[in-house]
């Protein structure tokens, strides 16, 4: 008998990566899609529901409740960096597509992620795309809820590496280094799949090529949207094809056996010009001093990934819709 699907929420702020890893996550099996949380980041956060709300239309899943999420950073910073250079001005290509007609629930996306985690205790899922202020929310709202969420797997950080905002920082802990702070130090099941692993899984001019002659809805769908995303890449890193960010981060999810991790106790510079860095304490050493890594949960980082093995997935899900 299959194994019963996991339960999955996907904390988002669509976003052209995160169009494709909402469209992966509905025609993968292993998962059930419990709920979409919105966040700000490659859009703001309203606009981030209406994409949401829009994206479940187009895939005829209007059934799935959004949870709209926090405006706001977890210190109730107002200053957003939203990355609409990156993915058009409507966070999906600059497509113009028409207001959805379904509408959030009443709920914030904090209290449906504690009310689903009480539901179903170990059993959910939280696959965050985004900034992780409804998340950190969520912890601060219910410190029982780090116990009953299942995993949360996070797209973000870039360990040992540049980041893609400057040098020291990546885009989702950029956004709100102190929720992400918070996230990472909870004591929470966290893997973090960082732009360390992520910037190894792209999506080539070819591949998008094969995309657009397949009959797959989802794929007609996000070769439209796509063309933004690949004019940015080529803009700022002069490459021919795209970094499947978000795509990784819930294929990482749904098959833990396409990446290898190390474990650690993570911090988040939350000050300075190295403001959204990330720095793992891989504990191979004991530090003689007490430092702000001691006493301190360890987190999973992901640090290897099956890029041709993402790639074909990818491809074959979004083909076969
Ligand atoms: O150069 C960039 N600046 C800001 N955001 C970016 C950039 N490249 C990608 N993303 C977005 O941020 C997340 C990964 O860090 C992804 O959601 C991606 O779409």
């Amino acid at each position: 008998m299959a194994a019963k699907p996991k339960k999955l929420i996907i904390d988002t702020d669509p976003g052209i990566d995160d169009a494709m890893a909402i469209f992966l996550a509905l025609r993968s099996p292993e998962v059930e899609v419990i709920g979409l949380t919105t966040i700000y980041g490659n859009v703001y956060t309203t606009l981030a529901t209406r994409n949401a709300l829009h994206l479940l239309e187009i895939a005829g899943r209007t059934d799935i409740p959004v949870a709209e999420g926090s405006h706001v950073t977890i210190t109730k910073g107002t200053k957003l960096r939203i990355a609409d250079f990156v993915h058009g001005a409507d966070g999906l290509g600059n497509q113009n597509f028409p207001p959805p007609n379904s509408k959030p629930i009443e709920q914030s996306a904090a209290d449906f992620l504690i009310e689903q985690a009480n539901l179903y205790p170990g059993e959910v899922t939280v696959v965050a795309l985004g900034p992780l202020t409804n998340i950190a929310l969520a912890i601060e709202q219910d410190p029982s809820f780090v116990k009953k969420i299942g995993q949360v797997v996070l797209l973000g950080g870039s360990f040992s590496v540049n980041g893609n905002v400057n040098p020291a920082a990546e885009a989702n802990i950029f956004g709100d280094p102190d929720a992400a702070d918070i996230v990472f130090t909870s004591g929470a099941d966290i893997l973090a799949v960082g732009i360390n692993v992520t910037h190894q899984v792209i999506l080539t001019d070819a591949d998008r090529d094969k995309l657009a002659q397949s009959g797959g809805k989802f794929a007609q769908y996000l070769c439209r949207i796509l063309e933004v995303y690949f004019a940015y890449h080529h803009e700022a890193y002069s490459m021919r094809g795209v970094y499947l960010h978000d795509p990784t981060a819930i294929l990482a999810a749904i098959n833990p056996s396409l990446i290898t991790y190390t474990e650690g106790v993570v911090r988040v510079q939350t000050t300075g010009i190295t403001r959204g860095l990330t720095i793992l304490y891989n504990m191979q050493k004991r530090y003689g001093e007490v430092s702000e890594w001691c006493d301190k949960p360890a987190v999973k980082v992901a640090v290897t990934v099956d890029a041709h093995a993402v790639i074909q997935l990818v491809m074959d899900r979004l083909m076969d819709s």
